[in-house]
């Protein structure tokens, strides 16, 4: 068992609805439909939880609707450290349409005090000591400044802490600057990143050997139904999802990442910390909310779960995401 630590800046209460094809400007009745305290540090930290880890959640907490938040974090046996804010958490709101199309609506929250990053940066001081690694993870607040993400980074990685990072946009880049150990784009993010559509594997892998040659130890790149897209120091591999039903993919790269750093964490075998992350995803799609180590069918899932050293045979590249 691990002490990780998870940062998330901006939380958000997240109501996910799945409902048939939608009929916009239309009256539509929806099927289940959940509201539950999210954001992604909140997310890897529940799976993390589930997995048998000791988690304490810290970032900026809005005080006007904290309540659910703190109700989540005791039920899950998450360690409380959030920092206060005046104002209001964000909601977002998920839209799962029957066939697998999902909206997400995300609202704006809290404006940040001016001295925000500074008590993040002392929370921080008493927390580092305590933990093995950190997980950084979600959008910027209104207001916090992506140098003060990287002031974060920086003072985990000084404190001889692993960051594992996931952002995106303006927090990515100034983020992957301050040389976290681990990131986590999806392919989107990847392309926001490098400023141009990552169409194919030989172009994600080419992004990924930059941002590696810059000292990012480990960049787990998420590509959906393609899989998984891993570079690390013993080697690149790349995962292929079993077949699910799709509901939501809302929380599965949160889910992801939780099941990578479980396994790096453990120190198990790179294709055993893929296969079992890739498949903790996988599951996660099946439902709305994050990925279930427990769930009946994760045996199943894990044994169909492929992972290959990349370029494999038969494989140069080409394949189009
Ligand atoms: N349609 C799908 N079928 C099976 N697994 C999926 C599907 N979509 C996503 N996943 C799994 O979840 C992971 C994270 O999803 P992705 O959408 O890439 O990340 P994010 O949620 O961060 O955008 C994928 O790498 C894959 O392992
Ligand atoms: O901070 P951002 O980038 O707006 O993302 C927050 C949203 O991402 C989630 O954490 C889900 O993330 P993933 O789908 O990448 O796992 C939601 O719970 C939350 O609403």
């Amino acid at each position: 068992m691990a002490r990780i630590l998870t940062i998330t800046l901006n939380p958000a209460l997240d109501l996910s609805v799945e409902t048939a094809p939608l009929a916009l400007g239309e009256v539509n009745r929806t099927g289940h439909t959940l509201m539950e305290p999210a954001g992604k540090g909140i997310n890897v930290a529940r799976v993390l939880a589930r997995l048998g880890h000791s988690v304490t959640v810290a970032g900026l907490l809005g005080d006007a609707n904290a309540a659910p938040f703190e109700r989540l974090f005791e039920a899950e046996g998450l360690q409380d450290s959030f920092v206060r804010v005046p104002g209001q958490n964000r909601n977002n709101i998920k839209i799962a349409e029957a066939g697998g199309r999902v909206t997400d609506l995300n609202g704006p929250g809290f404006r940040v005090p001016d001295d925000a990053v500074q008590r993040l940066q002392l929370r921080l001081k008493s927390l580092l000591p305590e933990c093995d690694a950190v997980v950084i993870g979600g959008s910027l607040p209104d207001g916090f400044p992506p140098s003060g993400l990287a002031n974060l980074v920086e003072q985990a990685s000084q404190a001889d802490k692993p960051v594992w990072l996931d952002t995106s946009g303006a927090g990515l880049k100034a983020g992957i600057k301050a040389g976290p150990y681990a990131i986590k784009p999806n392919t989107d993010e990847l392309s926001d990143w490098a400023g141009t559509p990552l169409k194919d594997l030989a172009s994600v892998a080419a992004t990924v050997d930059g941002i590696r040659a810059g000292g990012v130890s480990h960049v787990v790149v998420s590509m959906g139904a393609d899989g998984v897209f891993w570079s690390s120091p013993a080697g690149i591999l790349r995962s292929r999802v079993p077949p699910v039903s799709l509901v939501s993919t809302v929380c599965a790269g949160d889910t992801l990442l939780a099941g990578m750093l479980h396994g790096v964490l453990g120190g198990q075998s790179e294709d055993t910390v893929l296969a079992f992350a890739t498949a903790l995803s996988a599951e996660c799609v099946q439902h709305i909310g994050v990925g279930d180590p427990e769930a009946p069918d994760f045996p199943s899932l894990l044994q169909q779960t492929r992972v290959q050293p990349w370029p494999g045979q038969n494989n140069t590249g080409e394949i189009r995401l």
